[in-house]
């Protein structure tokens, strides 16, 4: 494995009969990053991340995942990335303890019970080791998850939608350790729909329909994206909404607490619109640094569901 690159792939296609899932898809993840995977629904995130994690055989492409072939080298990467799924993949009929002993003796971990005890402190959870795992909050049960996921000393995450359905303070939690293990130099991969985890991203990679459109470090995905945003502020911000909806440039109205964000690709238009509204004189308006959160709402309402595609 070079030193910069835990990842490093390059044209990964996958198709399921006929249907065209992942196309060409190209990534390369540095050591220690967090990299936000991002896309709508049915774009091919987790088809993604199952191919660079060796459960699945891409038709086409190369690369390395952790210096290993990942179309010839899949038992490999299995073996040393710590994957965790979408939905919950322990016992629910097992305690914590067993649960995560479960995860340690199938990696044929030495000093087991040590390893298992000294996860559960890590946890918070050494109190409760008895308490059977499907009684646990969704937040915890992600807690334990990722803790099995880390029982073997993983360099590699790959984290597909690891908090979809967790509140927001289990999030927070579960995104602190993300960052502290990032800092001790583990490289995450993650597949994310929220907003407040994609600005925690250091890069971003942005796919639909199976085709990469984005992929840059975060800061530059703004500028990538090309959006203009204009902040209002002022009384009755609804009004104004419905106002600007469908005007020339305007794109997408976003509102960030007491500010309505406005946003568009057309610059020239999108000021004109403006200009004629801040001549009435209801409202301040003011010219925003281009932010990764109008990039990231224009990005994930931008294309439409892929499901959608496939029904039509
Ligand atoms: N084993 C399979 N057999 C047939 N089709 C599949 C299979 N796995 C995935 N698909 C299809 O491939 C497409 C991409 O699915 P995938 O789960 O990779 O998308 P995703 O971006 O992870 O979506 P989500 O955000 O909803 O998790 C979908 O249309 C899905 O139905």
């Amino acid at each position: 494995m070079t030193e910069e690159n835990v990842i490093d792939v390059t044209g990964l296609t996958k198709s399921f009969g006929d249907k065209l899932v992942v196309d060409h898809f190209d990534i390369r993840v540095p050591r220690g990053a967090i990299y936000g995977f991002l896309g709508p629904n049915g774009s091919g995130k987790t088809t993604t991340i199952r191919m660079l994690c060796g459960l699945l055989l891409a038709d086409a492409g190369q690369g390395t995942c952790l210096g290993f072939d990942v179309r010839k080298q899949a038992a490999a990467i299995k073996t040393q990335v710590g994957y965790m799924t979408q939905k919950f993949s322990l016992y629910e009929d097992l305690t914590i303890r067993e649960n995560l002993d479960f995860v340690a003796r199938m990696y044929g971990i030495a000093n087991r019970d040590q390893r298992v005890s000294a996860a559960l402190a890590d946890l918070g959870l050494a109190d409760r080791s008895g308490q059977l795992a499907g009684t646990l909050s969704g937040g915890w049960k992600q807690r334990l998850a990722l803790a099995a996921c880390l029982i073997h000393d993983p360099q590699l995450l790959l984290l597909d939608e690891p908090t979809a359905g967790v509140d927001p303070k289990a999030r927070r939690d579960f995104w602190d350790e993300i960052r502290r293990l990032s800092k001790a130099g583990v490289t995450v991969l993650v597949s994310t729909h929220y907003m407040d985890e994609a600005v925690q991203c250091d890069f971003i990679t942005y796919i639909a329909y199976g085709k990469k459109l984005i992929d840059g470090p975060a800061a530059d995905i703004p500028k990538m994206v090309g959006l203009t945003t204009w902040r209002a502020e002022g009384p009755d911000l609804a009004a104004l909404e419905a106002e600007l909806t469908g005007q020339p440039g305007v794109l997408q109205i976003a509102r960030f607490g007491s500010t309505l964000h406005v946003s568009g690709t057309d610059a020239a238009a999108l000021e004109n619109t403006v200009r004629q509204h801040e001549a009435k004189g209801r409202y301040r308006w003011s010219l925003q640094a281009a932010g990764l959160e109008e990039a990231f709402i224009y990005l994930m309402t931008g294309a439409r569901d892929n499901f959608a595609r496939d029904a039509a």
